[in-house]
């Protein structure tokens, strides 16, 4: 979101400008802060407060709905707002929403120190991408800041989470780059020049855009800012784009960080390529609802299904697994079996979720603590999640009294299975390798135990923050500073025996220091050596010498101590700063069993198996999907009585799947996708058995209204995928196509998904699951060799439509519809009408006699009418199509057609007008058409009360309808059906 008046309060207000010369000393500082920073909005700190001027004030009140305020002073009168310091996360959250980059500009030394006007500079500039306050960010989640830019003909891109170091970097053409952009999705992207333009393609997932200093994508200067980060940069990155990326992000990072040099928690440079992961593209990813379901309720998605996880280093891990699965089998079984040996050692994983229960954000902790932002809090935090780690380790190594696979007790992790050294734990040895990297860092543990406050408070300048006995000095002010204490606190009753004034007290308060305080009636009774010090109404406070000098002793020492453990804090935090790089990578050890852990839970609870990898070379070279009770992970779980499905699909070759609406095809389809994606994130599939090879691009294609395109022509968007589609797809292609070319007129809609089809076995050798109405799909499956035909089935029971949601091999009746109808209760004339014109227009086709009118539909009531090679099974013995497969282009087609397309066809003018499109099947406006359409007298129309209904059926715009808008409609007719009767 752009603000309407960005440019007038971002850099240097108008007004502050026009008064440059009379500007005070502290507006002329927050000028020359303004003006460097053009692109941001300047939060000026004065004490408690961050306040804007002039027109930035007005922005700061009516985004932030805070008061404006008029100050005066040499410069003039000026409008300024604030927000309060040690609130601000919600002011500048709203900010951000409203669409600006924010500077703060700190107080850099301390107020009372300073002679003259305080320096401030600015310490952090807010933006989408580079936020690092825990208030501003989701947990579990990642922020990026991305930069693309353009050069030999290659795109780079690279990547930075400011708030826990991660960079990536990679490159490649402009569609590989746009479809990491969409799984990175980036907060925010900056363009260099030359950089192709990238838009979103999911607009809810969607980044800001600005370009960026062209001098950061220049080659040296990306070269000199990579340096301390990467010795040698130049020989570490595959192309010049990815280092000019690379180089301008960091610069971006840490301008955005206060342009204090490099960021020293940004270790972790990875480069990259895209075609080593499944490439899941933002329709697939949408499609497949792996991270949103805007249909169901937001937390339906596979991501939500698969997320046990304990921590958000975990959840982090998770995330990324599932944005980019694997494609290397051998990286993908080492998963497997880490899940395996977690699945089956039930202590050990639940040991694990328990320790890891308790862990911090380390990532984010480390980088705050490397960034010096850290509180005594963080570090206690951060000493707290690595106590775990031993616990971890021993946890791994086999707890006492672990239960092995086989039954037998292990204890102490030694072996007693069977002779054999199985049960050594870990059994594997990807979590062996995990064990080994879980770092106990003892020494930065030690030190945090020794330094820092069980239970510090947030403020690190007021003490409180380091333990007694960890520095002498310290421990003798703070010594000074107690007995100091002790003192005052018994001199009450020293002075009360002394002076024999029962009432005598001794307080202290802000302004004045300690006092003893003597009511006015014993005034007398008080020593010469007390000095007034305040009247009260009542009473008197005085000082003795003795005291003075004690509270001077006590201050001193507090203010000492104060100082001396913030120098000591800071030590600290350096001293755990040093060690970022270790801290780092446990944080990546913990993340990665906490994610292993989370698909063990999820494999257990949920009853998922492992699957076996197949392809790669030899008698496996062909391996197809084979799944036996397969299962929708998201589905199976909101559906009472889920059915399990078979999955039976040879490398390369297509399924067409037919079946009424609602039966069940496309959560069939996605199943056996999600299956897939599943095995190479690494976690267990929802099945009985499973067989999978490894494929390398899984792509999406479903029908227009199963899509949220807004306000986008939908067709032309279906279109735009497929051709992706068919460019891309290949033999280690998985391709999903729902109802492919719905979208428009019937007769092209036809054509182009069997030419698709055909193309996408053909050309692509693709494997495919193609679910479609157009019956005449199934055809395919006598012409093509690794074609088959799979179709869904309902049933009646007591006049209730059953869908079995079960699949079952062949194709199903062409004129499914025609008995979904009846299914549903249409009056019985108007099905048996609708049958004799559906048989009419078949015969129509072959040249048969006409017998429209002639009422010979009684047809079989089961649905489940299928035939392994495409046509109706009430078709006239048949006469085999001369040339089937290929006149869908000219709109005289030779195939059967199902009763909604018939009426679809037949509300649209002209039949061969490719032109059609949703307006040419608006039922009202060709029905109207059709009362004046040539030969309409031909068509006998029954001349009882059904006519109405038919009428009132044709009307219908079955394209466009929901199958609850139908099977609404279908109650309706049958209403009226009913009143008329
Ligand atoms: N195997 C199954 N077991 C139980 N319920 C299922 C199963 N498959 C699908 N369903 C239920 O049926 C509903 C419809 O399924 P789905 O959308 O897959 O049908 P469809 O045939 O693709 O329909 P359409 O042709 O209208 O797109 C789902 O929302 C789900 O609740």
């Amino acid at each position: 979101m752009e603000p309407a008046d960005r440019e007038t309060v971002t850099g240097l207000p108008p007004g502050i400008a026009a008064a440059r010369e009379e500007l005070t000393p502290m507006l002329s500082q927050y000028a020359d802060l303004c003006a460097a920073h053009g692109d941001a909005l300047v939060l000026f700190q004065v004490g408690d407060f961050y306040e804007a001027f002039c027109e930035a004030a007005e922005a700061v009140a009516r985004v932030c709905e805070v008061t404006l305020t008029e100050r005066s002073d040499s410069t003039g009168d000026y409008p300024m707002a604030g927000i309060p310091i040690d609130n601000a996360a919600p002011y500048l959250e709203s900010l951000l929403d409203a669409g600006y980059r924010v500077a703060l500009g700190d107080q850099v030394e301390d107020a009372e120190q300073a002679s003259g006007l305080v320096d401030r500079a600015v310490t952090e500039v807010i933006t989408p991408g580079t936020v690092v306050e825990d208030d501003l960010l989701e947990a579990g989640t990642t922020n990026y800041v991305a930069a693309v830019t353009e050069s030999d003909g290659v795109v780079g891109l690279a990547a930075v989470d400011v708030s826990t170091g991660e960079c990536l970097v990679t490159s490649g053409d402009r569609d590989a780059v746009a479809g990491e952009l969409d799984r990175i999705a980036p907060a925010e992207l900056i363009a260099g020049p030359a950089a192709p333009a990238f838009e979103p393609s999911d607009a809810e997932r969607g980044w800001e855009t600005h370009e960026y200093d062209a001098d950061a994508f220049d080659r040296r200067t990306a070269a000199e800012r990579l340096e301390p980060y990467l010795p040698a940069p130049e020989r570490r990155f595959d192309a010049d784009a990815e280092l000019r990326a690379a180089g301008a992000v960091l610069a971006y990072a840490e301008y955005t960080q206060g342009d204090d040099g490099p960021l020293s928690y940004v270790t972790r440079i990875r480069r990259y390529d895209p075609r080593d992961r499944l490439r899941l593209d933002a329709a697939a990813q949408r499609s497949l609802e792996l991270f949103e379901n805007r249909g169901l309720g937001a937390s339906d998605t596979l991501f939500d299904a698969l997320d046990e996880t304990n921590c958000a280093l975990g959840r982090r891990c998770l995330e990324r697994w599932l944005r980019r699965p694997l494609v290397d089998a051998d990286a993908i079984r080492g998963r497997h079996d880490a899940v395996g040996e977690l699945a089956d050692r039930s202590l050990a994983r639940e040991g694990v979720a328990d320790a890891l229960a308790t862990a911090y954000d380390l990532e984010r902790l480390v980088s705050r603590v490397s960034r010096g932002r850290a509180d005594a809090r963080d570090l206690r935090s951060l000493g707290r999640t690595l106590a775990i780690v031993p616990e971890l380790k021993a946890t791994l190594a086999g707890a006492d009294g672990e239960v092995g696979v086989d039954g037998e007790r292990v204890a102490d992790g030694g072996s007693e299975a069977e002779g054999d050294d199985d049960a050594e734990y870990p059994r594997t040895d990807r979590l062996s390798d995990l064990r080994d990297r879980l770092d106990e860092l003892s020494g930065v543990r030690e030190l945090i135990d020794d330094a820092i406050a069980t239970d510090p408070p947030q403020e690190i300048t007021e003490g409180g923050v380091i333990c007694e006995g960890f520095d002498d000095d310290l421990d003798d002010l703070r010594a000074t500073e107690r007995e100091g204490r002790r003192w005052v606190a018994d001199l009450e009753a020293s002075e009360r025996e002394r002076t024999g004034i029962d009432s005598l007290s001794v307080g202290h308060n802000q302004v004045h220091g300690y006092y003893i305080e003597v009511t006015d009636a014993n005034a007398d009774r008080v020593p010469d050596d007390y000095r007034r010090r305040q009247t009260l109404k009542n009473s008197e406070r005085y000082v003795t010498p003795e005291l003075k000098e004690r509270e001077e002793a006590i201050v001193g020492a507090a203010e000492r101590a104060d100082a001396l453990e913030y120098e000591l804090f800071v030590d600290v935090r350096e001293r755990v700063a040093s060690e970022t790089e270790r801290i780092q990578e446990l944080a990546d050890a913990l993340a990665e069993l906490d994610a292993l852990a989370s698909l063990a839970t999820v494999a257990v609870e949920h009853d998922y198996v492992r699957p076996e990898l197949r392809g790669g070379s030899g008698a496996d070279a062909d391996a197809g999907i084979a799944i036996e009770g397969g299962r929708h992970p998201v589905v199976e779980r909101t559906e009472e009585s889920f059915v399990p499905n078979d999955a039976d699909l040879p490398r390369g070759s297509v399924a067409v799947i037919t079946g009424p609406n609602m039966s069940g095809k496309s959560t069939y389809m996605r199943s056996v996708a999600l299956a897939v994606v599943l095995a190479q994130t690494g976690s267990f599939v929802p099945a009985q058995a499973a067989s999978l090879p490894v494929f390398d691009r899984v792509f999406t294609r479903v029908g227009a209204s199963d899509d949220i395109a807004g306000g986008q022509s939908t067709f032309m968007r279906e279109m735009s995928e497929l051709t992706e589609i068919l460019h891309d797809a290949g033999p280690d292609s998985l391709v999903l196509l729902d109802e492919v070319g719905r979208g428009t007129a019937t007769t092209d809609g036809r054509a182009i998904a069997r030419a698709a089809a055909e193309f996408l076995h053909d050309e692509l050798g693709a494997t495919a699951l193609f679910a479609t109405h157009y019956h005449e799909l199934t055809d395919l499956a006598d012409e093509r060799e690794r074609v088959f035909n799979l179709h869904f089935t309902a049933t009646r029971e007591d006049g209730d439509v059953t869908f079995l949601h079960r699949v079952v091999p062949g194709a199903s009746s062409s004129s499914y519809g025609v008995e979904v109808a009846e299914l549903a209760g249409v009056p019985g004339p108007v099905v048996d009408r609708a049958r004799d014109l559906v048989a009419a227009e078949e015969g129509d086709r072959r040249g048969e006699p006409d017998v429209v009118g002639v009422g010979t539909g009684a047809g079989d009531p089961a649905v489940d009418g299928a035939s392994s090679r495409g046509p109706s099974n009430q078709e006239p013995p048949d006469e085999e199509d001369e040339d089937g497969t290929d006149d869908g282009g000219d709109g005289t087609d030779d195939t059967d057609a199902s009763l909604r397309e018939f009426l679809a066809e037949e509300s649209a003018d002209d039949p061969g007008d490719g032109e059609g499109g949703p307006s040419g099947r608006n039922g009202r406006e060709s029905a109207g058409s059709r009362a004046d359409a040539p030969g309409d007298a031909d068509r006998a129309v029954a001349p009882d009360a059904a006519s109405e209904v038919v009428a009132a059926l044709r009307d219908l715009d079955l394209a466009r309808m929901t199958p609850i808008e139908a099977l609404n409609a279908l109650h309706d007719l049958q209403s009226r059906a009913d009143d008329d009767g």
